[in-house]
Order: structure tokens, then C-alpha cells, then sequence
């Protein structure tokens, strides 16, 4: 049995893991972690009586085995930081660290033999996408991304798309970016090494990303949709047993997979 504690239990991706962990007969919620909770409107939360709830990072005194972060850019590098330091391992969904925080998290994971997962996405649709962007940036090295999230994501570019370029990266070298004079600021959007990244936050979307690559008279467009949360759960559950037993820290579900 793998004891599971939960940052960020009460946000969208931290409900579906609560159910998630529930659901399967291997793990065990033992903890739940967001700031400022109130202990009196727990109705509903998916919390039974054997978990321990916390409001404060310095409260947490735990047995948990593995600790599942979903929680926001400004907090997940000291999550993990913390879970790494109590012996817990960490499988971070969290996007929006920078790759100082991941690095410094990876040396100090190797120090403690306490490994775990960073996934930029825990979805089979995303991973692939990065997979044959990465493929098809060898023989097509013109290309620029588009990622479109709900309107409440705090970060941009997601951290999906950043992967992607850094993927992308890897293979193509340097490779000149068509030069245009922008008449309205930032309308060629982020850079990368010279790809391109546009970030689009509207409401009714989930998560999305597009890779276009442009060639001489033809063009190739990688498209995934995340149309539900519960999406990113088979990921999750995969990571979990990896993430129990990883003596380094990972990055990227396809590492595991
Ligand atoms: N890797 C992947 O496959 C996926 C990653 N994500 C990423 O996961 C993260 C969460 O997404 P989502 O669930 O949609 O966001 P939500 O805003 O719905 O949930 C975030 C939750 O974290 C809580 N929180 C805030 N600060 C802390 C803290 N210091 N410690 C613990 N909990 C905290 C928030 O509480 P309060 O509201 O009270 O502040 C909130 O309940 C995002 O970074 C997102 O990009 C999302 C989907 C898939
Ligand atoms: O905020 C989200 O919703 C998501 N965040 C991750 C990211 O930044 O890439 C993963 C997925 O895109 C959903």
C-alpha cells in the first residue's frame, strides 16, 4: 500500500486526485495539504477520517509515502523541496518552475536518494504530441506553438509548451526565425531559442496545444486536446508506484512510461 498526501486537494486537479487515490485499492490517502483550509466545510472533499489535514507546510507531520502536488507556480518549488526533505518522494503536476528550481530539486533528490516525478503533463495526448513534435522537428525545423487554456491558469506558456520548445530544441540547432517588425507589442508572441510560443487563455477551454511546422509548399500541424481533468489521471497513477520506488528525480512522464 503507497501512502498518498495530496497539496492542493481542494483546486480542480487536486479533487480529481483525491478521487483518483480513493478509488484505487494500492494507495491510501493519509494527508491533505492547502493553505487556510477550513476545517469545517470538508463535506464533500473526499477526505475520510483517517486523513490528517493541513493548513500550513510547517504543520505537516506525515507517514506518507508519496506526495502529489497540484497546487500553484509560487509554491510548488518549496512543496517539493519539503517533500524531498521529510523523505517523502514528490510527483509534481505543478506547472510554472524554473529550471534552477528543477535542477536545485534534482541535486538534492540525488543527496537524499529520495526520487520522484516532474510531469509538464501527465496526459498520454501530451506526451505523445511532444514525442512527434520533437520527430518531426528533425526534417521540418520551421515551427512555432500554440497552447489555449481555460482563463484561470496563472502561468504562461504553459508549462507543456515551454517542454515541447525545450524538446524541439534538442534537435533542430540553430535555425533562423523569420524576422517581422511587430506593430503591436508582443504579437509574435515568446521566445525560445528562436521558436515561437503564443499563449491563449479563454473560458470553455481545458487544455490544448498545437505544433505547426511550415516547409517549402506544405505545412504539418500536432494538435492534442485535454478536454477533462480526469484525463491526466492514468498519468498520475503511473507515476505514483515510479515516483515510491525513483531514487533521482525524473522529469517527464515519458521517462516512466
Ligand atoms: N502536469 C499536468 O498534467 C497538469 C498540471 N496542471 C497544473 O497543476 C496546477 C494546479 O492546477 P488546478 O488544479 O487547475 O489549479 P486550481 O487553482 O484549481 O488549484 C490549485 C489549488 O492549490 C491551492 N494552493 C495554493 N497555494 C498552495 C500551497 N502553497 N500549497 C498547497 N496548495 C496550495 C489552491 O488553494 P486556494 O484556492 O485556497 O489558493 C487551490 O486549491 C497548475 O500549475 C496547473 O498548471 C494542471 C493540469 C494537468
Ligand atoms: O493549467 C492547466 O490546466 C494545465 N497545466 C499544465 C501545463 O502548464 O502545461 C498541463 C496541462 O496543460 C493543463
Amino acid at each position: 500500500m503507497i501512502k498518498v498526501l495530496v497539496a492542493g486537494f481542494m483546486g480542480s486537479m487536486g479533487q480529481k486526485t483525491v478521487s483518483m487515490v480513493n478509488e484505487n485499492d494500492n494507495f491510501e490517502l493519509v494527508g491533505a495539504y492547502s493553505p487556510n483550509v477550513d476545517v469545517a466545510h470538508m463535506q464533500g472533499m473526499g477526505l475520510n477520517d483517517n486523513v490528517k489535514l493541513f493548513g500550513d507546510l510547517k504543520d505537516i507531520q506525515t507517514d506518507a509515502d508519496v506526495w502529489i502536488d497540484f497546487t500553484i507556480p509560487a509554491a510548488a518549488f518549496e512543496n517539493a523541496k519539503f517533500a524531498i526533505e521529510h523523505g517523502i518522494h514528490p510527483v509534481v503536476g505543478t506547472s510554472g518552475m524554473s529550471d534552477d528550481q528543477v535542477s536545485e530539486l534534482q541535486k538534492l533528490a540525488a543527496d537524499k536518494g529520495v526520487g520522484g516525478i516532474i510531469a509538464p503533463n501527465f496526459g498520454l495526448s501530451a506526451v505523445l504530441l511532444m514525442k512527434f513534435a520533437k520527430e518531426a522537428a528533425k526534417y521540418m525545423p520551421d515551427v512555432e506553438i500554440i497552447e489555449m487554456h481555460h482563463a484561470d491558469k496563472l502561468d504562461a506558456p504553459s508549462g507543456t509548451a515551454l517542454s515541447t520548445a525545450k524538446m524541439i530544441d534538442e534537435v533542430r540547432g540553430n535555425h533562423p526565425t523569420p524576422k517581422s517588425d511587430e506593430t503591436l507589442s508582443g504579437v509574435r508572441g515568446g521566445d525560445y531559442n528562436g521558436i515561437k510560443i503564443h499563449s491563449v487563455r479563454l473560458p470553455g477551454y481545458i487544455a490544448h496545444e498545437q505544433v505547426l511546422f511550415g516547409g517549402k509548399g506544405e505545412a504539418l500541424t500536432i494538435r492534442q486536446d485535454s478536454f477533462d481533468r480526469g484525463s491526466f489521471m492514468n498519468g498520475v497513477e503511473i507515476a505514483v508506484p515510479a515516483a515510491a520506488k525513483a531514487t533521482k528525480l525524473i522529469v517527464g512522464l515519458e521517462n516512466i512510461l
